[in-house]
């Protein structure tokens, strides 16, 4: 069973014949594995929030992929890519705003283009090492991330963080808590308020389950409460993730990150996002660009499987905002921090990976 740890927390693992995914929607209560054997049913998973988080959908999406390679035992190979394809396109469109669902379909479909198969199970041979190895190099750009991020803490102080951007989001470590995760390796005393994040309570869920099982001081937050916090001098950063980061710089992160950066700016505190180059998205020229996943809004009138809003009343359930890019400190990647104007620092990073980000 191939795994890939990093504070010992996992969102899947890949037995070579099936994918087993963490159900987050049941932490911290319960740590259930599902099982997955089909493409569709994964896609459906991703949709429904069994896994979260832009980079470990990604990844999802790519053993999905290995799993949609059943399609191409179909007579003729141009018939069995057309159904591939069909299957992929499945798997891209479950969540609308990660850009890093187009980028696992992109490598993925890239691999097969490049590769030498004749057979369907050669063909699942190569999907199956592409998908590994995206697995591996989420993990080891969470590190570097880490490393880059965590210069930029203060030796001692208090990080505000919006989501859940761990372990369970990507392949291992994490993107903001990974920042973290590395600035207390360093010996930093660094201590979390984490929100709370409705209406799936990843802060309250997620980020603190998983820094408690690492033992990092975390507080949490009604989400309205931060404001208060930052009038009272008690956060010296706030690092998030990304879903999606556009050519300019906007930053698509969970909804509720757009009112973080705004308070950090009226308050002179730091707002880092951290995220691996997957996310950004050098196609899209602004945030203005970036589709907003709208989800049901029973999400929102319920809490915890519970209605609390008058019956009749309808909730509005956009899933992410857009932080546009003058509000944005500064954007830690694997390769290291860029400042603004993000633009032209964008360009330079891609450029200097050979002209192209993605194969
Ligand atoms: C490293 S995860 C970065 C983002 O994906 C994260 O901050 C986020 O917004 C997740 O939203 P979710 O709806 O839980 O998938």
């Amino acid at each position: 069973m191939a795994e890939r740890g990093g504070s010992g927390v996992v969102p899947l693992r890949w037995s070579g014949e099936a994918l087993w995914l963490l159900d987050q929607r049941r932490l911290p209560r319960r740590e259930a594995w599902l099982r997955y054997r089909s493409s569709g049913a994964v896609a459906r998973a991703i949709t429904a929030m069994v896994v979260r988080g832009a980079p470990a959908i990604g990844i999802t999406a790519a053993f999905g992929l290995v799993l949609a390679a059943g399609a191409l035992r179909r007579r003729g190979r141009a018939a069995g890519l057309a159904a591939w394809r069909r299957r992929a396109a499945v798997l891209a469109a479950a969540r609308p705003t990660a850009v890093n669902l187009a980028w696992a379909v992109r490598r993925l479909e890239a691999r097969l283009a490049g590769g030498a198969w004749a057979t369907a199970a050669e063909a699942r041979r190569l999907l199956e090492a592409e998908a590994l190895a995206a697995w591996r190099e989420d993990f080891e750009a969470n590190l570097a991330m880490g490393a880059h991020g965590a210069a930029l803490l203060p030796a001692r102080g208090t990080v505000l963080t919006h989501c859940n951007a761990g372990a369970l989001a990507t392949g291992g470590y994490g993107t903001a808590l990974g920042v973290i995760r590395a600035a207390r390796a360093a010996g930093k005393d660094i201590r979390v308020l984490a929100d709370e994040t409705r209406p799936w309570l990843q802060g309250a869920r997620l980020t603190a389950w998983e820094l408690a099982r690492d033992g990092i001081p975390v507080t949490l937050l009604a989400d309205g409460a931060a404001g208060h916090h930052f009038r009272q001098g008690r956060i010296q950063a706030v690092v998030v993730g990304a879903d999606r980061i556009a050519a300019n710089g906007d930053v698509a992160n969970k909804i509720g990150t757009y009112t973080v950066a705004v308070l950090a700016r009226q308050h002179g505190v730091p707002f880092y996002v951290a995220a691996p180059t997957s996310t950004l998205d050098p196609g899209t020229a602004s945030g203005d660009a970036i589709p907003i996943e709208e989800r049901p809004g029973e999400e929102v009138t319920a809490c915890a499987g519970r209605r609390v809003a008058p019956p009749g009343v309808p909730a509005a359930n956009p899933a992410f905002d857009v932080t546009p890019a003058e509000l944005v400190t500064a954007i830690v990647t694997e390769r290291g921090v860029l400042r603004p104007p993000y633009g032209a620092a964008i360009r330079r990073l891609l450029g200097a990976a050979g002209g192209e980000k993605r194969p």
